[in-house]
């Protein structure tokens, strides 16, 4: 099972993940699509890659806003895991974007 972070490596991933906030035991980060079905499509991305990686986050969909929170539930805040998949959904909404 996955480790819980330490203050400091919290901090330290936050610094590599711009875009990110932490909130409790939980990283947040909203984006607004370009329309309601491009913020479907990172959803069914995202989904594709939480399969994979068997981590899943919690996601909120208002029209083009998505927010995302991460956190390892099985280990009671945030580890590792929360990281790789902060980046992973930062590499789709930036697909999106550019
Ligand atoms: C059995 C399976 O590994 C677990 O249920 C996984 C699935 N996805 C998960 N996702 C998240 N965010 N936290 C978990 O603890 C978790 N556990």
């Amino acid at each position: 099972m996955a480790e819980l972070l330490t203050e400091d490596q919290i901090d330290d991933a936050l610094s590599h993940l711009p875009g990110w906030r932490r909130d409790g035991a939980t990283l947040v980060r909203s984006a607004e699509l370009a329309s309601f079905v491009q913020a479907i499509q990172v959803v069914n991305r995202v989904a594709e890659i939480a399969e994979n990686d068997d981590h899943h986050p919690d996601i909120d969909i208002r029209w083009r806003t998505l927010v995302f929170h991460l956190s390892t539930h099985s280990a009671g805040g945030l580890t590792s895991k929360d990281v790789a998949l902060a980046a992973e959904i930062d590499t789709v909404l930036d697909a999106l974007a550019g």
